[in-house]
């Protein structure tokens, strides 16, 4: 069984090159765009949303079709056209320059796959099923985004403050620890599903006021 390691990649401005502009391309566009990376698609033709990203400059397109050193530069590579010879070609383009590369039809070729995510902000969900079935993946990303709500993006955004104000306020690491689990343990996250902010704020107030007294 193939077995992959999984990571969070920083992409923001760093040259990802995908190599064919049908659909299964425009998705890989379409997730890496939301990281910010710089992204350069190689494709004698694109889908009319490629199109689109293109003419509004969200992505740089390069109308021909894949040339041996077109991934000189790249972060990361994508072989994403229909045809298995040149995804192969990419695929030594990526091995000459130690690229990392996804094949969009070789999963066992693949220094990465791509994972389903889950995005709640701050609160990010990777699914994979290394690669046996996708369709799996997709249905297990619906059922966990019908969990995982917007609150959690909400709630990140007060655990982190509250963890950088800990960090410089409590010097205890045994205490800090306490809190965090004091305060995920308590109803925040129901009142916030609730939308009953202001009393979600409140009892992690009232924690730290004890705290600070
Ligand atoms: C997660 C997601 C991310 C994304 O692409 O953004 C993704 N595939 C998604 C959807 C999807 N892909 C396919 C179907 C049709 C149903 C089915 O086949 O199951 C559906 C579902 C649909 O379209 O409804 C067909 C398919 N997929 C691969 C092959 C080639 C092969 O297996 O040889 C074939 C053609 C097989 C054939 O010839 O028939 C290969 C890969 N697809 C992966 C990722 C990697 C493994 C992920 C994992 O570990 O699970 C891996 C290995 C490489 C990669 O692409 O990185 C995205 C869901 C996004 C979402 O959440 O909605
Ligand atoms: N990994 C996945 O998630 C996934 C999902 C479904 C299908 N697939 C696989 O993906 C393939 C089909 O992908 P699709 O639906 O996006 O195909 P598609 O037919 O919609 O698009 C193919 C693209 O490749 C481009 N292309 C062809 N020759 C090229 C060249 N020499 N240089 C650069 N670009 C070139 C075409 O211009 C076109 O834009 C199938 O082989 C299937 O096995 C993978």
């Amino acid at each position: 069984m193939e077995r992959y390691y999984p990571v969070f990649l920083r992409v923001q401005d760093r040259l990802c090159v995908v190599v064919g502009g049908g659909n299964v391309a425009e998705r890989k566009v379409k997730s890496l765009l939301q990281d910010g990376a710089s992204i350069r698609v190689i494709s004698p033709q694109v889908t009319d949303t490629l199109q689109h990203l293109a003419k509004n400059n969200s992505i740089e397109f390069v109308q021909r079709p894949f040339q041996c050193g077109d991934l000189a530069d790249a972060f990361l590579a994508y072989a994403a056209t229909n045809s298995k010879q040149v995804n192969e070609q990419v695929y030594e383009d990526a091995k000459r320059y130690s690229v990392l590369v996804n094949m969009i039809d070789a999963p066992e070729l693949c220094d990465f796959i791509v994972p389903s995510r889950v995005d709640r902000g701050r609160l990010q969900i990777a699914i994979s099923t290394s690669g046996a079935s996708p369709a799996l993946t997709k249905h297990l990303r619906q059922e966990l985004e019908s969990y995982f709500g917007d609150e959690y993006d909400i709630f990140l955004d007060w655990m982190q403050q509250l963890r950088s104000w800990l960090l410089h306020n409590e010097p205890l690491e045994q205490r800090r620890r306490e809190l965090f689990r004091q305060v995920i343990e308590m109803p925040v996250l129901q009142l916030l599903r609730e939308k009953k902010i202001e009393e979600a704020k409140h009892i992690i107030h009232e924690l730290i006021q004890q705290e600070i007294l």
